[in-house]
């Protein structure tokens, strides 16, 4: 599992894996698994086995998954050009149909045959399934995008309760009944806040909050909440950052210990980052 590791990094993981079975048995850590990361299928399946393992360990983990790319992709083929609006997919009827069938129909059930492959129960739910996300419309300009109004963490506790590893799509029900898209790294931190959860891990395709974006040897490997608004204020943190951050943010200030901003093109990067003492990306706390 840990092949692509070195010896000095393996010895650490395991050393530091036991101090954490203690401080995380039964913790909640949710995992915004994004579509940029599942790209690749070797990474898609290494991504799996980590989150296995820390099942195996008694670490409770909740997946909020994302699929962008693959939406974009069938969007193109049928014949509609994905269009954004700082950052958020601008979702008509179609674009919605489209976005569910992709997430809620295709990328779930293959990330829940992948940790089958594991023998890890896990179940997709869609944000729609007992009320989990309820979402209003956020602008006009944006369709059917969805603002989320609470989050019912329920249904999530029960699957877990059952031993299962719940996998939500970034769906939300309206008041009558409709579909809202939600960015996945929004429904992430408010799952995570919601669960009370000890940790949120977002997993993107940088590797992590950079000084200078162009280089990625420039890691910040740790903010808290001033820090990061004196970068964001100095334009260091930006685009795409920006939201994720936010995110972040807004879980450590409502009692989510530390969240993490990590690199999915990189081998085991949840295992190097929850397990080692610097880490491989930013981690944010209050
Ligand atoms: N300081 C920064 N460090 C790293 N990435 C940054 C920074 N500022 C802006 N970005 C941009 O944020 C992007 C990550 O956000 P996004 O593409 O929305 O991720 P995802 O698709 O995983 O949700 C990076 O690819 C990068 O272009
Ligand atoms: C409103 C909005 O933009 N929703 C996102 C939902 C999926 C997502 O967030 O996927 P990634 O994490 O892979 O980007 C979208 O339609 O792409």
């Amino acid at each position: 599992m840990v092949n692509q590791l070195t010896p000095q990094q393996k010895a650490h993981v395991l050393l530091e894996s036991l101090s954490y079975i203690k401080t995380f048995h039964k913790q909640i850590v949710v995992i915004k698994y994004g579509g940029n990361a599942m790209i690749n299928n070797q990474l898609k399946e290494c991504v799996i086995r980590d989150i296995a393992l820390l099942k195996y360990i008694g670490i409770n983990p909740v997946i909020v998954h994302g699929g962008g790319p693959e939406i974009n992709e069938l969007m193109t083929l049928y014949k509609k050009k994905p269009e954004f609006i700082n950052g958020l997919r601008v979702t008509d009827e179609e674009t919605m149909k489209i976005t569910e069938m992709v997430l809620t129909g295709k990328i779930a059930p293959e990330i829940v045959s992948l940790f089958s492959n594991h023998d890890i129960k896990a179940l997709g739910l869609s944000g729609k399934d007992g009320n989990i996300i309820k979402a209003k419309q956020k602008s006009e300009e944006l369709g059917l995008v969805g603002e989320i109004t609470s989050i019912n963490p329920e249904l999530i506790l029960s699957v877990i309760e059952k031993g299962y590893v719940p996998v939500i799509s970034p769906i939300g029900i309206g008041e009558t009944g409709e579909s809202y898209n939600i960015n996945a790294d929004e429904v992430a931190g408010k799952i995570a806040i919601s669960l009370n959860a000890k940790k949120l891990i977002l997993i993107t395709d940088v590797a992590g909050v950079l000084e200078n974006h162009q280089d990625p040897n420039t890691v910040i490997s740790a903010l808290n909440i001033n820090e990061a608004y004196s970068y964001i204020k100095k334009g260091i943190i930006k685009g795409g950052m920006i939201p994720k951050m936010f995110c972040c943010l807004n879980a450590v200030s409502n009692g989510v210990e530390k969240c993490h901003i990590i690199d999915g093109r990189q081998f085991h990067s949840i295992l190097l980052e929850v397990f080692t003492d610097t880490g491989i990306g930013t981690m944010i706390t209050a």
